[in-house]
């Protein structure tokens, strides 16, 4: 079994660089699906398993693929027909493969794709995205696992107002509603930087989009989308992580290519944790107080530009570490507190009372065998091992190659005393960007 082995204690220094953003890379490949013609460019793409996995769910659909790792590029041509079913096995796998309906229905009138189902971190439907494509005119005809949408002819643009600005509806309404006929409104959108950088994108497509990154958002749509090059803004949530690595390690590291833009909520959080945040050339260092000054805070997740759900058990491995009583809700999704019980297992004081986590800090974090539940929880609890007493073990990294590229050999490379081993053949190995690659590539 693959595992991260963490032996606590040591301050991380220097420099790090954060990768493009899966968040944002993973519905601009899906939205190259309304290219009908010419080939698509995606540069700073991370090498991650959700991005072989999307790419294998548009190889599927007939879209050609090349994705060179070496160089962080993937290249597209979605000009052939395309089929129009997405199967269960891509949207079990990730749930973001949902996000090919708005482009298989606006460029062919017709998407059939597993019903995505809930996971770890709660239920997710996706009721939004289905209201959005009625609203457009489509049928939809949910049965057999699958959910089915329908239209005669062209989607037709609308007014839809979403009762939560959510990301994955904002996008997948955004990218039918490119290929439209007539003007689209979508009101209390998410307002998320991915969302601007995929509307970024459409646009160099040929689409006609204003307002993405605020609550209302224009499209006129266009007959004809084609390829396009475009690169993928660097990854928040990564840089976030990193942050806290420094903070949590009363260390002092550069994060290159961090956008301080896109993170006023969480540097304000670290700020009010008495963490020294600077920006600096094109990112920001993070320089954590000295052990026992860490001060206690309150946070509550929400929506952007609130604080990042995606952020929620990082911040809570901080709090473990603060003095005093920290409070922390989480608002989006009504499941997100899987990590507590492993967070227990080193020896955390901390309780759930609905939806809030309360934390009695300073932990005196034990090093223990713990398993990540998702994927942000699975960084949370490396993080904790990096300030905790002895060895930490975390186990289920699937979790982790999801969404970070190499997290263990960054982390040495900063001076953690981490490893990555397999403990079926007993050898231990540094993480290097090829074996992340290969175990990605068969999941
Ligand atoms: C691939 C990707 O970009 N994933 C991100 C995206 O997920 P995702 O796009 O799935 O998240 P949403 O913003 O859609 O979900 C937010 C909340 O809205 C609810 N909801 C959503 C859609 C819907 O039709 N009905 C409904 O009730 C969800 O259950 C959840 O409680 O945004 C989340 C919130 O910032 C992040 O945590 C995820 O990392
Ligand atoms: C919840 C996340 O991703 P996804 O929506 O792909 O599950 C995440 O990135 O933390």
């Amino acid at each position: 079994m693959e595992k991260i082995i963490v032996r606590g204690g040591h301050q991380l220094n220097g420099t790090v660089k954060v990768e493009g953003a899966k968040n944002a890379v993973l519905p601009v490949i899906a939205a190259s699906l309304l290219a009908s013609e010419g080939k698509s460019v995606i540069t700073d793409v991370p090498v991650l398993a959700d991005v072989y996995t999307i790419n294998e769910v548009i190889r599927n659909l007939n879209a050609e693929v090349e994705f060179n790792a070496e160089h962080n590029t993937v290249v597209i041509d979605a000009s052939n027909e395309l089929e129009t079913e997405a199967p269960f096995e891509f949207v079990r796998k990730m749930r973001a493969s949902v996000l090919v309906m708005g482009p298989l229905l606006a460029r062919y009138g017709h998407a059939n794709v597993a019903m995505p189902g809930g996971c770890a971190i709660g239920s997710r439907p996706i009721d939004l995205h289905l209201k959005g494509f009625e609203a457009m005119g489509a049928e939809i005809h949910v049965g057999n696992g699958f959910v089915e949408a329908k239209v005669n002819g062209r989607l037709k643009g609308a007014k839809i107002y979403l009762d939560m600005p959510s990301v994955g509806a904002t996008e997948n309404i955004m990218m039918a509603a490119a290929l439209a006929e007539g003007k689209t409104i979508i009101e209390n959108g998410a307002k998320e930087p991915e969302i601007v950088d995929l509307a970024n994108y459409l646009n160099q497509m040929g689409a006609n989009i204003i307002g993405a990154g605020t609550e209302t958002i224009r499209i006129e749509g266009v007959d004809k989308l084609h390829g396009a090059e475009h690169s993928i803004i660097p990854d928040r949530v990564e840089a976030g992580t990193f942050m806290v690595a420094a903070a949590i390690t009363g260390g002092n590291v550069l994060i290159e290519n961090a956008v301080t833009e896109h993170l006023r909520s969480v540097i304000s959080k670290l700020e009010e944790m008495n963490v020294t945040v600077k920006e600096e050339g094109n990112g920001v260092r993070v320089i954590g107080p000295e052990s026992g000054e860490l001060k206690s805070t309150d946070i509550k997740t929400l929506p952007y530009p609130g604080f990042p759900t995606d952020m929620q058990s990082q911040l809570m491995a901080l709090m473990l570490r603060a003095e005093g009583t920290s409070v922390l809700t989480e608002t989006v999704f009504e499941n997100r507190f899987m990590h507590v019980e492993e967070f227990r297992r080193m020896n955390a004081q901390m309780k759930i009372e609905g939806r809030s986590v309360i934390i009695e800090g300073a932990s005196d974090l034990q090093g223990a065998e713990v398993a990540a539940t998702d994927l942000r929880a699975a960084a949370a609890l490396i993080l904790a091992g990096l300030a905790a007493d002895g060895v930490t073990r975390v186990t289920e990294l699937k979790h982790l190659d999801r969404g970070y590229v190499n997290l263990a050999g960054k982390l040495a490379a900063l001076g953690a005393d981490i490893e990555r081993i397999n403990d079926t053949d007993d050898t231990v190995k540094p993480v290097t960007q090829e074996e992340t690659e290969f175990a990605t590539k068969s999941f």
